[in-house]
């Protein structure tokens, strides 16, 4: 059953990412709180919108408990709007979170990051697994901002190529805009993206979530290119145990051929250890 706008409430304004805006809403018939990001498509050519159209059919089917849930979408055509609606994250993003504890001097938890670790490897590997299946990879910017955490403080990955939705150019200015702190060695030698740069992300994530600092930093992007194919980055602070600081070095491996696989970390002893396999 396809809904109208008339059939939510705003609740509020949450903020605007770089395709437009994204409200809290209520949804009228059950009070069910949910989240739209709106995008305006009065810009786009028959072939974005056809990939649009494609992008937004892909993220329904991504029917996952760590990846936040699509639930419908409405175009209006009046405003050339069209509204994604989704599932709504209490705990926020964690970004917001990581500067949260930065800001009040506190450690984020050892376990707390094994979970998020595991949890974003789960949802990974069911990107992965869709891409065997055939189904187009979205392409996955993975970065705190972009990691949402429900009422538990479990992990929704989020955000799917939506910011990459918007028109091309625009995407090209997106690729441009801010510091590439977790772009991959092979992403920095113009070679391909690839679930192995994930694996990358995503030790830079759970770096950063033990240090509030990516693995790799500079000024100029020459500098930080540098840093990231030396592979070289500081041992995690002493509070935080060898498995953790093996296992984030374990993702942080220049060599693609030596990285793991999410398939490999999901099964990984030094993971399984510290996890209590919530499936
Ligand atoms: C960019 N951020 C630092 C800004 C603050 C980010 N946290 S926040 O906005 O305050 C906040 C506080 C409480 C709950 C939620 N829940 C939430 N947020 C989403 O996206 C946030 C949106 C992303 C694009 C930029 C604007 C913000 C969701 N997407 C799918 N489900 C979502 N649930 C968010």
């Amino acid at each position: 059953m396809s809904y109208s706008i008339q059939d939510y409430e705003v609740v509020c304004t949450i903020g605007t990412g770089s395709y437009g805006i994204c409200n809290k809403i209520k949804r009228k018939k059950d009070g069910k709180i949910l989240l739209w990001k709106e995008l305006d498509y009065g810009g786009m050519s028959e072939k974005e919108k056809t990939m649009l159209v494609s992008e937004v059919n892909l993220l329904r089917e991504l029917k996952h408990k760590h990846i936040v849930r699509y639930y419908d979408r409405i175009i209006d055509r009046s405003t050339t709007t069209l509204y994604i609606i989704m599932e709504y994250c209490e705990g926020g993003d964690l970004a917001t979170y990581i500067n949260k504890m930065k800001n009040d001097g506190k450690a984020v938890d050892e376990n707390f990051i094994w979970k998020i670790c595991y949890q974003i490897v789960l949802a990974l590997r069911e990107c992965h697994n869709r891409h065997k299946n055939g189904g187009i990879i979205l392409h996955r910017d993975l970065k705190p901002a972009n990691v949402f955490l429900d009422s538990n403080m479990d992990v929704k990955l989020g955000d799917f190529g939506l910011a990459r939705m918007l028109c091309s150019e625009t995407s090209f200015a997106k690729t441009f805009v801010g510091t590439p702190y977790y772009m991959s060695p092979e992403q920095m030698n113009q070679m391909s993206y690839n679930e192995k740069s994930d694996v990358w992300s995503l030790g830079c994530l759970l770096f950063e979530l033990c240090t509030f600092r990516p693995p790799f930093t500079a000024n100029k992007q020459r500098e930080l290119a540098l840093k990231i194919c030396s592979g070289r980055f500081p041992r995690l602070p002493t509070r935080y145990s060898d498995d953790l600081n093996k296992f984030i070095s374990y993702m942080l491996q220049v060599d693609q051929a030596q990285r793991p696989t999410v398939e490999q970390l999901a099964v990984h002893s030094l993971l399984i250890k510290h996890v209590t396999p919530d499936e």
